[in-house]
């Protein structure tokens, strides 16, 4: 069982954890949404956060650019629960999608969002015939 499995079962575990990287988020998009990054967002219409855990990181940037269209690639067992978040109601340029990185294709976007401490080489591979690729890292 991974330890994304076995996290589900915890839902107090969950909560904790999401919550934390929410949190680590909310910190890392004021910078990705402020002026200093706009050059990053030049000629990007679509944004997939890989990974994007309950949604704080693509909702800033939603909200920050209403004409990129964002969505928040998760595990299916994350996406009920982010996606129902009052504070994303009326975001119509963000949506949640449920996957698995490694045993589905990951969505088109012209800009794709991964937040990771190292490169898992498949993800690497999945990543190559993309334009962009923003890394934020913690
Ligand atoms: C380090 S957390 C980062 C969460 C989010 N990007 C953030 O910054 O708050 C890694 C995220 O990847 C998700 N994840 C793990 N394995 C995955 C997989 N195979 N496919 C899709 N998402 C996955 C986890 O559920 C978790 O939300």
């Amino acid at each position: 069982m991974s330890f994304w499995d076995a996290m589900a079962r915890e839902p107090s575990l969950m909560q904790t954890f999401y919550g934390a990287m929410s949190g680590d988020s909310k910190l890392v998009a004021r910078v990705l949404v402020s002026d200093c990054c706009k050059e990053l967002f030049r000629g990007v219409g679509s944004l997939v956060d890989v990974g994007g855990g309950t949604g704080t990181m693509a909702a800033a940037i939603a909200r920050a650019y209403p004409d990129i269209n964002c969505t928040v690639f998760e595990l299916p067992q994350v996406v009920p629960d982010s996606q129902d978040q009052e504070a994303f109601i009326g975001l119509p340029n963000l949506q949640f999608l449920g996957g698995n990185m490694f045993q589905e294709n990951i969505p088109h976007g012209d800009a794709l969002l991964l937040k990771v401490r190292k490169f898992h080489p498949l993800v690497i591979s999945k990543f190559n015939h993309l334009r962009y690729v923003l890394i934020s890292s913690t």
